[in-house]
């Protein structure tokens, strides 16, 4: 038997330190291309201070406008972890802020994601870790659960596992599993290098093959009007 919506699983088949490091530094949008513009979390989730994100996810399912189970994943949850809350994207009620989220950098946490709000906002800018969230609202959360701990949940639309590796930057989230993360560091490495590479060329006004331009206007039809628009 199984109390299913009230667990906390203990344990996480985490990816190596190396495996996740790899990863710093690499933009999401290059990480995010070579998955094929799939697994960005949805940009309702936005980060309230300026911090990049990188880590390993600890999953929480929340109740609604509930917290009892991040207060137990705080007490869990080990340095290099990142809590991803699926609070089911309510901005009704903060479930965390200012007391919550100063524990979970003191305990070296590598970041938290609430798929819902926080409060202390203004505080936020402060903390030594990143904070990403759907959402501000003063009214704080109820402590009562249910809940579960380390279970897959979804976060702006994604499906997390406990241990796939989550990047975030100023353009959103990322969740990599790790049986795809060796391929697609890779594979990201390669695209910031040739996107880097453009940008060089364009600061040095190296002339560029637009052509693909034309060939895609041509092929739907695009009509070219000697006139102004009436
Ligand atoms: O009161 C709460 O549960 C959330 C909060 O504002 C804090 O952690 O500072
Ligand atoms: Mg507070």
């Amino acid at each position: 038997m199984s109390n299913v919506g009230c667990r906390v699983f203990m344990k996480i088949n985490r990816p190596s330190k190396e495996l996740v490091e790899g990863f710093r530094g690499i933009p999401v949008a290059n990480i995010a291309d070579e998955m094929n513009r799939f697994s960005c979390v949805d940009a309702r989730i936005k980060p309230y201070n300026n911090r990049p994100l990188l880590g390993t996810a600890f999953t929480v399912k929340a109740r609604v406008a509930d917290n009892l189970l991040l207060h137990k994943a705080l007490e869990l949850a080990q340095p290099g972890d990142v809590i991803i809350v699926d609070a089911q994207g309510d901005t009704a009620n903060a479930i965390t802020g200012e007391i919550m989220m100063t524990q979970a950098a003191v305990n070296g946490l590598a970041g938290v994601v609430i798929d819902g709000a926080i409060r202390d906002a203004a505080q936020m800018q402060e903390l030594d870790m990143p904070v990403y969230a759907a959402g501000v609202q003063p009214k704080g959360p109820y402590k009562d659960g249910p809940g579960e701990i380390n279970v897959p949940v979804s976060c702006g639309g994604v499906v997390v596992n406990p241990g796939d590796i989550v990047v975030g930057d100023a353009d959103g989230i990322v969740i990599i599993s790790p049986k795809d993360a060796p391929e697609t560091l890779k594979k990201a490495i390669a695209k910031l290098a040739k996107e880097q590479a453009i940008i060089q060329g364009i600061k040095d006004r190296v002339p560029r093959d637009k052509s693909w331009v034309d060939k895609a206007l041509t092929k739907v039809g695009c009509e070219y009007i000697d006139d102004v628009y009436k």
